[in-house]
């Protein structure tokens, strides 16, 4: 029987890898492709070479790392920048998910995708798990885990779909919501009861 694959979706900063981590911690295998996004831009990647290449060295820090703060500061400056750094990242991040995916042999995984909806990313897997909260908690979340300032939250959290339109677009594929507003107790609970049911599927 081939794997069952679980997207991991939802709003930044709504929870989506702390989801992650209490699922790996009862041993399920789960991918992020935040991880592999920092994977394909390491020094000396052809990532990193396609971005210097349209932004130039200021992209870099003095030991020659990708300056992250600098590139979120371009994706969020306008339309075509998000275009252009998206174009050169996700097919990279893709084939990356798929060799990961194709090692395991195990009964589900559960691969970690903040863009699911917006990239239209649901062909490619079975089921979904959306991790949803609050705005006032998002910003809370937000500003304090990447020390961002309002204006800087506002432009992350905008450019993503919101909640609605996010459950609209994974409409197609059986989907399981959870709501974290609560404290980590709460969350844990969730994702326990929701883990009993995915490994009865
Ligand atoms: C903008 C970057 C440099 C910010 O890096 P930073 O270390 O501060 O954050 P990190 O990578 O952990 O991302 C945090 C969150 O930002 C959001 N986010 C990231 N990229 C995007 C994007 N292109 N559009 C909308 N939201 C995004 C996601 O919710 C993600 O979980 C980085 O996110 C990036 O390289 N983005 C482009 C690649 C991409 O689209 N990644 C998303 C996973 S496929
Ligand atoms: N229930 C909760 N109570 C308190 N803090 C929480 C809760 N859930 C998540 N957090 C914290 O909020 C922040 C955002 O959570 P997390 O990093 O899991 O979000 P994410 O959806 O993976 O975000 P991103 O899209 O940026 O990757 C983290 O600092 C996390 O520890």
């Amino acid at each position: 029987m081939s794997i069952i694959k679980i997207a991991l979706t939802g709003g930044i900063a709504c929870g989506k890898s702390r989801v992650g981590q209490i699922l790996s911690g009862l041993n399920v295998d789960v991918i992020s492709l935040d991880k592999l996004a920092r994977d394909v831009v390491k020094p000396d990647t052809l990532g990193l070479k396609k971005l210097i290449k349209y932004f130039g060295n200021d992209i870099l820090n003095a030991n020659k790392s990708l300056n992250r703060n600098t590139l979120r500061k371009l994706l969020l400056e306008n339309k075509s920048n998000q275009q252009l750094i998206e174009a050169v990242l996700h097919p990279e991040i893709l084939i990356h998910m798929q060799t990961a995916i194709e090692k395991l042999k195990t009964k589900l995984v559960v691969v970690e995708i903040p863009l699911l909806a917006e990239k239209n990313l649901t062909h490619l897997f079975d089921r979904v798990i959306i991790v949803n909260c609050n705005e006032k908690q998002q910003f809370k979340r937000l500003i304090a885990r990447d020390n961002l300032n309002l204006k800087e939250a506002k432009s992350m959290i905008f450019a993503q779909v919101n909640h609605s339109l996010r459950l609209e677009l994974c409409g197609k594929l059986p989907t399981d919501i959870i709501e974290n507003n609560l404290d980590i107790d709460n969350l844990t609970q969730k994702t326990n009861q929701l883990y009993k049911k995915l490994i009865n599927l």
